[in-house]
């Protein structure tokens, strides 16, 4: 199995350097060179299987002899072993035909740890076996920094440095950053908003001397790890509702295109999947396009759903290589255009977003109202980020079609919004109950390229 670069000029990789890569060096983002399948057979053969049965049936084929049988089923079992529900993604009826996948059970309260935590594992195991050593800086808004701080804390052979806009994401996920103690985490309060925390980290990866210098590396959905750990669970929660012999849509709330990317791989991998529905906050970048065709970033809105507050969507990249025929040049092309503002998606690369993308939007006030309502009627308390792919998939159900949402943060996350919203101020767990207690460490940083990586430099070749 070999990965290549969505813009074409980079030498193709295996599953394990494509992983301790990160971005490709020509600016690209990996992808399988080709998309392995499972049989009808194959995915029958699922069900009744644990999470980590699953997720070592459904991520085996993209592995390739990066690690062994044995090898990789370990590393997957003590991924998930500190997960607070034994089904670890837990399905729960809404309503008639529509599910909510509760993807916040893992430790940071969070979907991101479903990925991280298993590349934690991988990144351990393959950096013991070469003797190496990386410097993995991550950007946030909130969720991606919290489950990569967890899943790399105290780890020898990693330091990990963590970029978030400065007083823009909730208190919960800050302290979750802020307050570890072991001297390999480092977390750095950026002027600007997450857009900006992703292109200096994007710099840093284009800037080869620092990038080999310090021997960077990349957890953010730039990994195609992080996507790959992903599709496990479109995997498992349709297969709980009866795939392959039950088709079934996906609504998912996005910012960054990782989390839907991952359902769009599993449905070329054979999972029957109808509709993939991105649904957006008001930074709808994503929903105007699927709507217009246009790709015109605008001012990003703080919004309630923080993790959410995006405008460059980097997996975008990802389904526009195929969109486009996968023409590196044409992709290439795109993210040129994007520098300067955005970009005209041509109709033939629409009508192949529009196969199997729908799209829509939730305001701020239509969020609060989901939350309520979901509270009220169905007994569920959501967050924010929940909250909008809930209002978005009411709006795309076919009555025929089983709607899987996928609640994709814990709502003690977002305490605020969900009290303002419900009444309710969620708790936080039991084992993180002191999180307000336990002192803070953060630097303050600026949107400044250079600053950011003498910064780095100094403490990790220290
Ligand atoms: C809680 C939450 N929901 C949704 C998203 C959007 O996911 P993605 O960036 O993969 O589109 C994020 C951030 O990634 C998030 O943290
Ligand atoms: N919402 C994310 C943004 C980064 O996304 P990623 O999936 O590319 O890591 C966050 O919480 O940080």
């Amino acid at each position: 199995m070999r990965y290549i670069s969505t813009r074409g000029q980079s030498p193709s990789l295996s599953f394990e350097e494509a992983m301790l890569s990160g971005l490709a060096r020509d600016g690209g983002l990996y992808v399988p060179e080709t998309v392995p399948t499972l049989s009808s057979d194959d995915i029958r053969a699922l069900h009744g299987l644990s999470y980590e049965e699953t997720a070592f049936r459904v991520m085996r084929p993209f592995v390739g002899d990066s690690f062994t049988d044995a090898t990789f089923g370990d590393l997957i079992a003590r991924a998930y072993a500190g997960f607070g529900h034994d089904a670890r993604a837990p399905l729960v009826q809404l309503a008639p035909g529509h599910f909510l996948l509760e993807l916040f059970h893992g430790p940071t309260l969070a979907f991101k740890d479903f990925a991280m935590q298993l590349i934690g594992q991988l990144f351990e195991e393959a950096l013991t076996r070469r003797g190496e050593r990386v410097c993995i800086v991550g950007a946030t808004s909130g969720d991606t920094g919290s489950a990569a701080i967890e899943a790399f804390r105290g780890l020898d052979a990693v330091d990990v440095f963590i970029l978030y806009p400065h007083g823009r994401v909730s208190e919960v996920q800050r302290r979750q950053m802020t307050t570890p103690t072991e001297t390999n985490v480092h977390a750095l309060a950026m002027d600007g908003h997450f857009d900006d925390c992703q292109a200096r980290l994007k710099d840093m990866f284009n800037d080869f001397a620092f990038r080999d210098e310090v021997r960077l590396a990349g957890v953010n959905s730039i990994n195609w790890a992080r996507v790959l750990a992903q599709v496990v669970y479109y995997f498992s929660s349709a297969v709980s509702l009866g795939a392959p012999d039950r088709t079934v849509s996906f609504t998912v709330p996005t910012g960054n295109f990782g989390d839907i990317f991952a359902g769009y791989i599993a449905k070329k991998m054979g999972l029957p999947i109808d509709r993939l529905v991105v649904a957006t906050n008001q930074n709808d970048i994503l929903h105007r396009c699927l709507t217009s065709g246009d790709y015109a970033t605008s001012e990003v809105h703080p919004s309630i759903s923080p993790s959410m507050d995006i405008q460059v969507s980097s997996n975008f990249e990802r389904v526009l290589f195929d969109a486009y025929d996968r023409d590196g040049k044409a992709v290439a092309q795109l993210m040129d255009e994007l520098k300067a503002g955005g970009f005209k998606v041509s109709q033939g690369a629409l009508q192949a977003l529009r196969e199997n993308f729908d799209s829509g939007r939730a305001s701020e006030g239509e969020t609060l109202a989901t939350i309520r309502t979901a509270q009220g009627t169905m007994g569920e308390l959501l967050c924010p980020h929940s909250a909008i792919g809930v209002k978005v998939a009411g709006e795309h159900r076919d009555p025929t079609v089983p709607m899987i949402t996928l609640a994709t943060a814990h709502p003690a996350k977002f305490p605020d919004a969900v009290e303002k919203a419900s009444g309710i101020r969620p708790p936080l767990p039991d084992r993180m109950a002191d999180l307000f207690d336990r002192p803070e460490r953060l630097t303050r940083v600026g949107n400044d390229l250079t600053a950011l990586e003498t910064l780095i430099r100094e403490r990790t070749l220290k």
